[in-house]
């Protein structure tokens, strides 16, 4: 199936991320978000981003000019229906994603392939609520999408083959590198890296180390060009609770307990980065360590 126009669902740090090497890459993007405000804002980082890159000499200024020109932004999310490809990547909220996709299907092409750039959530039970489950896969990028080169491609037990090879082809056009992972709670990254994460938070909570040493631990100690709860701001307190909410529930095991001040956290509204305030505060001049 030849995919020229894709469909970006959330306009959030992922959305843009992806807007943007979709753009760069030669496709025609329409972006939707449930406010205005997060698409004016998406355009503004992607710009920022694509000015970075002219700025480093990894792109020309034609090329950042192209990008931009491919991009369209709507509030209405049936809009995507001429998408060849739909990469959903709101809120990583299972009730939410459905609603999404119960509302996009009945304006889509029957070829259209719908994917989800969920972190944790089970293809195959997303798929199933759709009329196209062979149709539909996890397309899961890694933050910042601009930079890391990982994509992981997620098959749902139905998941075709022509489908699979399709979203493999936009990988390899984007000059990234495709992971097969089974479907599974977390597939593979996240399966690894957010137990890694909420350990760190234990760490904080039982007081072993504070916010910066366990930070500058794990940098000096481990080579992480992130520590792990500066990695956690980064990613969003809410998204790293959500994905530890389905390990423990999908996997059964009392080891994926998410830490109680993970949760107290993302109560408090303290999401990290994106909310000015997290295991740091971005509000000021510069970061400082909340604990
Ligand atoms: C939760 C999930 O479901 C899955 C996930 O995504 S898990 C999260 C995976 N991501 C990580 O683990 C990221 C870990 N952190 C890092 O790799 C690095 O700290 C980093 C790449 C983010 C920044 O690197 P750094 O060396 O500290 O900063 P800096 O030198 O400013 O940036 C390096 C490059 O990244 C670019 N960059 C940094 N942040 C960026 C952003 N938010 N968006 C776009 N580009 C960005 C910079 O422009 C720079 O580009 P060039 O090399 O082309 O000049
Ligand atoms: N953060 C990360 O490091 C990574 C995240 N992911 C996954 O990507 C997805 C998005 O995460 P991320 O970008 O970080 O999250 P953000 O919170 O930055 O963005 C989510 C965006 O989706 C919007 N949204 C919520 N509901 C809808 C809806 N019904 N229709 C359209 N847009 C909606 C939100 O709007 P509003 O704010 O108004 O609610 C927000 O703008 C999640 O599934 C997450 O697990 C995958 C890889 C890495």
């Amino acid at each position: 199936m030849n995919i020229e126009t894709i469909g970006i669902v959330g306009a959030g740090q992922m959305g843009n991320g992806i807007a943007h090497v979709m753009a760069l890459a030669g496709y025609e993007v329409l972006m939707t978000d449930v406010s205005q405000d997060a698409l004016d804002k998406a355009m503004e980082v992607m710009r920022r981003n694509l000015e970075r890159q002219v700025s480093r000499e990894k792109i020309s200024q034609a090329d950042m000019t192209g990008a931009l020109s491919r991009i369209d932004t709507t509030l209405s999310l049936t809009d995507l229906g001429r998408s060849d490809l739909i990469i959903e990547a709101a809120t990583e909220r299972e009730t939410v994603k459905q609603a999404i996709f119960e509302d996009l299907i009945p304006h889509l092409k029957p070829e259209t392939i719908l994917t989800s750039n969920t972190s944790s959530i089970s293809i195959t039970r997303l798929a199933s609520r759709t009329d196209r489950p062979e149709k539909f896969m996890g397309f899961h990028f890694m933050n910042p999408v601009p930079v890391m080169s990982l994509v992981e491609l997620i098959r749902g037990i139905a998941t075709d083959k022509e489908t699979y090879d399709a979203c493999l082809q936009v990988v390899e056009r984007l000059g990234k590198t495709a992971a097969s992972a089974e479907d599974f709670p977390g597939f593979i990254v996240n399966r690894i890296l957010m137990p890694m994460i909420n350990e760190a938070v234990y760490t904080l909570y039982e007081g072993v180390g504070n916010v910066r040493s366990i930070d500058q631990s794990m940098k000096l100690g481990a080579n992480h060009p992130m520590g792990p709860l500066e990695l956690a701001d980064f990613i969003g307190l809410d998204t790293c609770l959500a994905i530890m909410n389905v390990l423990h529930d999908g996997l059964a095991d009392t080891k994926y307990r998410p830490c109680p001040l993970l949760t107290k956290y993302v109560e408090a509204g303290w999401l990290g980065r994106k909310a000015g305030r997290g295991f740091y505060d971005y509000r000021g001049e510069t970061p400082e360590p909340t604990r």
